[in-house]
């Protein structure tokens, strides 16, 4: 498989946060989801790559260019979503779409015209006008009209109504299927999670926390109910026990094996799911 996005031992200071090392890659025709708590650098990350904030330490390559030249043209390759548009407050959106349209020269017309159609988004009102939601939704259909190889999104569900997250996830995957496209999208919303990436990257207070396939993520972690008292010391894996019958492991075949050999039953056993892992995860 081909990387499409490589960081490498990227570090970034701002003022008291440090970011980083961070070491990742993500690979072409795969949707990982970066996920972390509130103020744990995946804003940063996102802005880092897109040599917004430029980083202190370390390299970012984008379809093996080195973002860190004179020549920017790595750029068209990528539609960065931010959380949001800085100085475009006093234009419509059909001025947007002119100006977008003309910058990126794979803009897609009919994409962006169906877009907005769903999302009935009003095209003749200022964008700074327009409901945080609204924002949103001409953001999002700016950013996939590109039709760029590398989408990176941060946080575009944060305003949506439900109906439109919906519509807004169809969208995705829809794009995702026209070609070996990539994206990288950071969220706190599990639908995101569950409907879209294949991989979920964590991210605790700047460090990576972990990347994790979605579909063995899901697998990794047990309850068991067990027949008689817990011992007092953990269990192989143990990240909580509710009550003195009920353990939860992140090691399930060891914590089996420990209570074979311990004498200890159990009645029942099930993976917890992928909601509840991701909340351990990021405790
Ligand atoms: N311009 C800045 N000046 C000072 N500190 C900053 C600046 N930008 C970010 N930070 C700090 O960097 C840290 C990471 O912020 P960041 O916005 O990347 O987090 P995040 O994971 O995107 O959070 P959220 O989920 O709340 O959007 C925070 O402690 C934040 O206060």
């Amino acid at each position: 498989m081909t990387a499409s996005l490589e960081v490498l031992s990227v570090e970034k200071k701002i003022e008291d946060f440090l970011l980083g090392p961070i070491n990742l890659t993500l690979e072409a025709g795969t949707v990982t989801a970066l996920v972390g708590n509130n103020g744990a650098g995946k804003s940063t990350l996102l802005k880092t790559i897109m040599q917004l904030a430029r980083q202190d330490m370390g390299e970012i390559i984008v379809f093996g260019s080195n973002t860190n030249q004179d020549d920017e043209s790595w750029k068209k390759q990528i539609a960065y979503q931010p959380q949001t548009l800085m100085g475009c407050d006093s234009f419509t959106g059909n001025e947007l779409k002119v100006l977008f349209s003309k910058w990126y020269p794979n803009w897609d017309d009919n994409w962006f015209g169906n877009m907005v159609d769903t999302f009935e988004i009003p095209m003749n009102k200022k964008y700074g006008k327009l409901s945080q939601g609204n924002q949103q939704k001409l953001l999002a259909s700016l950013t996939l009209s590109k039709n760029a190889q590398l989408l990176i999104l941060d946080e575009p569900t944060a305003h949506m109504d439900i109906v439109s997250k919906r519509k807004y996830t169809d969208f995705l995957i829809e794009w995702m299927e026209r070609e070996e496209k990539t994206i990288f999208i950071s969220t706190h919303q599990m639908e995101d999670i569950r409907k879209l990436a294949d991989y979920l990257i964590f991210i605790n207070r700047g460090q990576m926390a972990g990347k994790f396939e979605k579909d063995k993520l899901a697998q990794q972690y047990k309850r068991f109910w067990l027949a008689e008292d817990l011992p007092p010391v953990s269990i192989p894996g143990e990240i909580e026990r509710k009550g003195l019958r009920t353990v939860t492991t992140h090691l399930p075949i060891e914590a089996e094996a420990y209570f074979l050999k311990a004498g200890i039953n159990w009645h029942a056993e099930e993976y917890i799911g992928l909601e509840e892992a991701v909340t351990y995860l990021l405790k």
